[in-house]
Order: C-alpha cells, then sequence, then structure tokens
C-alpha cells in the first residue's frame, strides 16, 4: 500500500472475496477461532480472514492473540506455501477495539505505583508486537488484501505482511494521533521501509489523514494467482528468500552477504535446485514438483 506500486489495488474486492469463498475448501484442521476464518482456496495456498464483521473487524483481545496463535501454525503447516489474508464484512478493519483502549485506562488506574503500571502496560505492548510480528516470522509469503478501511492497528498488521494489494475504494490511516497514542505495534517501523519515503510516512503519522486508493489493478483473484504461482516454486527458494529479505532491511549490505551465504551453504544442497534446474532447462516441456518442507 501508500507507494503508488504498493496501492495498486483489487477492483470490485467484495464480490471477488464471496468468490474467494466459494471456491474455498471447508475450515481446515485444527484453525478454529472466534476471530478468524481459515481456508484453503487453492492447493498449498491459504486464506486467513478477519472475521467481525459486525465490528468492522475491530481488533480485539481475542482477535489480537488468534493472530499471533494462527501464523505460527501456518508457520509449522507443510501444506502451507502462501497466505492471503482479507477480511470479512464491508471494511478491513476499524482499528484497535475501543472497548479495549479501556483496558489501557484500566492499568493505568490499576496501582499507585509508576513501575508496576508501567511493567503492566508494557506486557500490553509487547504482547501486541510480538502478535503482529509472527506474521514476518512465518517464512510463508503473505499477501494482504485489503479493502475499504484500514485503519490504525491495522496498518500495523499488514505492515507485517510481505506483499500487500487494495481495492479501488481502499484507505489508509495512521490514526493511533487522534486517540492520543504515538504508533507502538510497527506501524512506524515498518511504514517507511516499504513506502520509502519518510516524509510520506510522518505527514500520515503526525496527521491521521486518510490516504485513498486511487488505483485498481488486481482483483482479489489476482492475489489468489500471485500465491499460487508463488506457492509452486520450491518451498527451499521461497522461504529462505523471504528470511533473506527480512534479516537484510535490518542489516548492513555485507551482513545480508553474510547472511545468505551461511543460509545458502545448505539450502544449495537441496533437491529442490536440481528439479528446479531441470524443469527451467526443458523450457517448460517438464514441471518441477517440490515436496513439503
Ligand atoms: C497497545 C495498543 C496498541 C494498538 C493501538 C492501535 C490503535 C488504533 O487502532 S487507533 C484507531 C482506532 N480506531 C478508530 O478510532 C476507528 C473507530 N471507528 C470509526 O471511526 C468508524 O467506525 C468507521 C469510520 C471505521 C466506520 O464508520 P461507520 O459509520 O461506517 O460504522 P459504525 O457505525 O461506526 O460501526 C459499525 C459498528 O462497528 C463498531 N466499531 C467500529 N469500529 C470500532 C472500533 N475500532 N472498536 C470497537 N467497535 C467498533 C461500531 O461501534 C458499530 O457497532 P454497533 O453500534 O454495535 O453496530
Amino acid at each position: 500500500m501508500l507507494s503508488t506500486k504498493c496501492m495498486s489495488g483489487l477492483l470490485r474486492m467484495r464480490p471477488a472475496v464471496l468468490s474467494i469463498r466459494t471456491m474455498s475448501s471447508p475450515p481446515t484442521d485444527g484453525y478454529s477461532y472466534e476471530t478468524l476464518a481459515v481456508s484453503v482456496p487453492k492447493e498449498n495456498v491459504f486464506h486467513v480472514q478477519l472475521n467481525r464483521p459486525d465490528k468492522l473487524n475491530a481488533l480485539n483481545k481475542v482477535l489480537w492473540r488468534e493472530i499471533g496463535e494462527c501464523f505460527n501454525q501456518l508457520a509449522d503447516d507443510s501444506d502451507c506455501r502462501a497466505v492471503v489474508l482479507t477480511a470479512a464484512g464491508r471494511m478491513f478493519t476499524s482499528g484497535i477495539d475501543l472497548s479495549d483502549l479501556a483496558m489501557l485506562a484500566g492499568i493505568v488506574m490499576s496501582d499507585d505505583d509508576l513501575a508496576r503500571k508501567c511493567r503492566a502496560m508494557r506486557k500490553v505492548i509487547t504482547t501486541y508486537q510480538e502478535s503482529f510480528t509472527s506474521l514476518e516470522k512465518c517464512s510463508k509469503p503473505i499477501i494482504a488484501a485489503v479493502h475499504n478501511a484500514c485503519v490504525g492497528g491495522g496498518i500495523d498488521l499488514i505492515c507485517s505482511a510481505d506483499i500487500r494489494y487494495c481495492s479501488s475504494d481502499a484507505w489508509f490511516q495512521v490514526k493511533e494521533v487522534d486517540v492520543g497514542l504515538a504508533a507502538d505495534v510497527g506501524t512506524l517501523q515498518r511504514l517507511p521501509k516499504i513506502i520509502g519515503n519518510e516524509s510520506l510516512v510522518r505527514e500520515l503519522s503526525f496527521s491521521a489523514r486518510k490516504m485513498f486508493s486511487s488505483e485498481a489493478l488486481h482483483l482479489v483473484e489476482g492475489a489468489l494467482d500471485m500465491a499460487s504461482t508463488i506457492a509452486s516454486k520450491s518451498p527451499v527458494a521461497v522461504q529462505t528468500t523471504k528470511m533473506a529479505l527480512v534479516h537484510a532491511r535490518d542489516h548492513s549490505v555485507q551482513e545480508g552477504l553474510d547472511y545468505i551465504g551461511n543460509l545458502n551453504m545448505s539450502m544449495l544442497q537441496s533437491e529442490d535446485v536440481r528439479i528446479a534446474a531441470m524443469a527451467e532447462m526443458s523450457k517448460g516441456k517438464s514441471k518441477a514438483t517440490f515436496s513439503k518442507l
């Protein structure tokens, strides 16, 4: 989102979301959540949907916890090679559940001692941060497909995904200052690196102004097709690529080169390299099939 390139969107998102449901297999065993719906619409592609439509997918405590649980589970699921993240109902998310903000006020009132209040507050912030960081730690590529509103904590969430698509009616709002907060769950850390424009990030974060999508290039099927393309490639190559990209964002070029060198001294020994190379040399005559990772 938000750079011209990433703002490019998912046209007619709602019908497309319905069509994901139609194509999907029933909820996967072991993926039972109160606030998330998980399905498998295409081979090795998992679809995670924020599922509190009546509350515009406001991020309550349960949803925040379940996001972490779900992506930790997907990380260990060898049937999953790529993930599409969408939301049910008329908006992607309206941000943190405002009744849970009262919980923060509860902490302020909970003790007379500042150190104890600070420790309780730190625990909440860390727990929320770790939940969204689970997307980044999950080695499977994650495509967030945003429709309509993506507010506050929603920006934190999609900044942890790998790829962002949005609908032509999508809008984005770093709204924290409007509720008296500095965003603390990843937006201020990740968004500048995603957009590559520090000035724009500051403007959005200081003003809480809405930023609208003006481009609409892809359908939800586009996200699914992209996930499917990724899922068809060597999981060793794709997941190592994701690890290297996340590492590279936070390290120098030389540190990144050392990191990929250390990783690839093992990964290049994978059977996937031979299988992929043979398929490439056949110029499309033979199709590469990779085993689970
Ligand atoms: C340690 C903390 C770290 C995290 C920090 C995160 C910070 C943030 O996310 S800041 C942003 C917080 N969000 C907001 O301030 C947005 C509040 N909502 C709205 O402004 C509007 O709902 C919105 C413009 C998104 C949509 O307006 P619309 O008129 O179309 O719908 P509504 O009638 O307002 O909403 C429908 C029902 O959903 C409930 N709801 C919507 N948003 C929230 C929310 N964020 N929290 C709780 N509930 C929400 C709304 O109350 C309606 O419910 P009901 O009355 O029962 O029908």
